[in-house]
């Protein structure tokens, strides 16, 4: 679904990715864990070309992103949705129009924005907030329009980048149990966090990075939301030490 084949990327002198290959299966909720620093959401943004690479290539569906030109680019990226840890709503639209956004930037039918938009918040079952501001929101509520706009132009692949970090255990639980529903709809996500317990709850493979470089990849049985309790001080070592499936 997703591959990475030699990936480099440096930001001056520093190398952030170093030579990193890695595929994602088609299906799979994969995440991604290392230390702060480590490389994680440079490696996410690499997927989408959010970051273009300084070397290697990225397929995503046997399309070569890396080779695309700038209209065929665009055009791939509609299968490819975000969201962040910050939500990255825009503050002086409602959310009906933060769900527009993405509709009228991918050019969709213009008769048909509309009951999208409210097919997707009602996914998120934020249809009676629709003409609400991103200020009267919480953090969860916020993640919800974020995922909303990130499923309007129905991706093949949802790319997260920390989307639980800014909220409390409970809506946690409850941005999870919408990933889950998503990945239920043949969604294939890709979830960076450096929360283990987020981790260990939906994943079905982790990749563990470490310097800018990919330490392991491991498949490992989600516990299942809300069931996994610990935050290790050292979660590299303990990933590696998961009694999964093994190396996958
Ligand atoms: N745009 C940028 N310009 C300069 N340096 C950057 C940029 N983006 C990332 N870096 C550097 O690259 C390294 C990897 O950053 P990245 O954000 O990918 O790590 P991370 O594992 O996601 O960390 P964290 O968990 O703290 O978010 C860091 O040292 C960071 O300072």
């Amino acid at each position: 679904m997703i591959k990475l084949h030699n990936v480099s990327k440096s930001f001056s002198q520093f190398q952030a990715v170093c030579s990193v290959s890695l595929s994602i299966h088609k299906g799979e909720i994969h995440g991604i864990i290392g230390a702060s620093g480590a490389g994680k959401s440079t490696l996410l943004r690499l997927m989408n070309l959010l970051e273009s690479p300084d070397s290697g290539k990225v397929e995503i569906n046997g399309q070569t992103l890396t080779s695309l030109p700038g209209k065929d680019l665009r055009q791939a990226r509609k299968s490819i949705g975000m969201i962040f840890q910050h939500f990255n709503l825009v503050a002086n639209k409602t959310v009906f129009e933060n769900v527009m956004v993405s509709l009228k930037l991918a050019n969709y039918p213009k008769n048909k924005r509309k009951g999208r938009v409210m097919e997707c918040l009602q996914f998120v079952g934020l249809e009676s907030f629709k003409d609400k501001y991103p200020a009267q929101l919480s953090g969860g509520q916020k993640q919800r329009v974020a995922i909303a706009r990130a499923l309007a132009n129905s991706p093949q692949v949802l790319l997260c980048d920390e989307p639980t970090s800014s909220l409390d255990p409970n809506t946690t639980a409850e941005i999870l149990s919408v990933l889950k529903d998503i990945n239920r709809l043949g969604v294939t996500i890709v979830i960076v966090s450096h929360e283990m317990d987020v981790i260990k709850s939906i994943c079905n493979r982790v990749t563990v990075m470490a310097d800018g470089e990919v330490y392991d990849t491991v498949s490992i049985e989600p516990t299942g939301i809300g069931s996994a309790k610990n935050t290790p001080a050292n979660f590299v070592e303990q990933l590696t030490k998961i009694g999964g499936t093994g190396h996958a």
